[in-house]
């Protein structure tokens, strides 16, 4: 069997994948994560998602490399992680009350063959006040995460309902992963 490796840093994602039961080491991948302006947000998930992949491939060119990308998307804007305290405020303050889809890429990289699929799940929001936004500030949740928010956290009070896979907003859409690996026959 080949060895598995998640191209990622992320704890989350490493809790996820661990739900395949099958032994793998995770390797961050130091790519950028610019994309084009006018490219779509499937496009740029997956793009993402292959980008961090191949280049973990380089260095392990024999194990099957699993890389994804998560980004929140509102009104065609696609927001990542904050920069800052006034970056996740203007972000959460956007998200209050309306419905947003987040969009999990993940590309599979075994030796030439390359498969990459996305997830859509739409999230609503409740509506917010300024002194719940003051507090989940506060609270340092949202800088590591796409849309400054983690549903898995405290974030989950702001949720009101969510159409879609939970376990792809918070980083890995585990479920149908393992279905595309076994496609592949990949560890079976
Ligand atoms: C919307 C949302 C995002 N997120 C996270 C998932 C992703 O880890 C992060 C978006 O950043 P990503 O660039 O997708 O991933 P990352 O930098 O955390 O990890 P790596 O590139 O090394 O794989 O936002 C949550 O944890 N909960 C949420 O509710």
């Amino acid at each position: 069997m080949p060895d598995l490796i998640l191209a990622s840093g992320s704890p989350r994602r490493k809790e996820l994948l661990a739900k395949l039961q099958i032994p793998f080491t995770s390797v961050a991948s130091n790519e950028n994560e610019d994309f084009q302006p006018n490219a779509l947000p499937h496009e740029v998930v997956v793009e993402l998602a292959l980008r961090k992949a191949k280049s973990v491939s380089k260095d392990y060119p024999d194990a099957v490399i699993i890389g994804a990308d998560t980004i929140v998307v509102l009104e065609q804007d696609i927001l990542g992680k904050p920069v800052n305290r006034e970056h996740a405020k203007q972000m959460l303050e956007r998200l209050s009350g309306r419905t947003h889809a987040v969009l999990t890429g993940v590309a599979i990289v075994f030796e030439e063959r390359i498969h990459c699929f996305y997830e859509k799940t739409d999230v609503t929001f409740w509506k917010l006040t300024p002194h719940e936004i003051e507090h989940y500030l506060t609270s340092g949740e949202s800088f590591d995460k796409a849309g400054a928010y983690g549903i898995q956290g405290l974030g989950s009070l702001f949720v009101q309902s969510i159409q879609g896979d939970y376990f792809s907003v918070v980083g890995l859409p585990i479920s149908r992963l393992n279905r595309e690996l076994n496609k592949m026959m990949l560890f079976k």
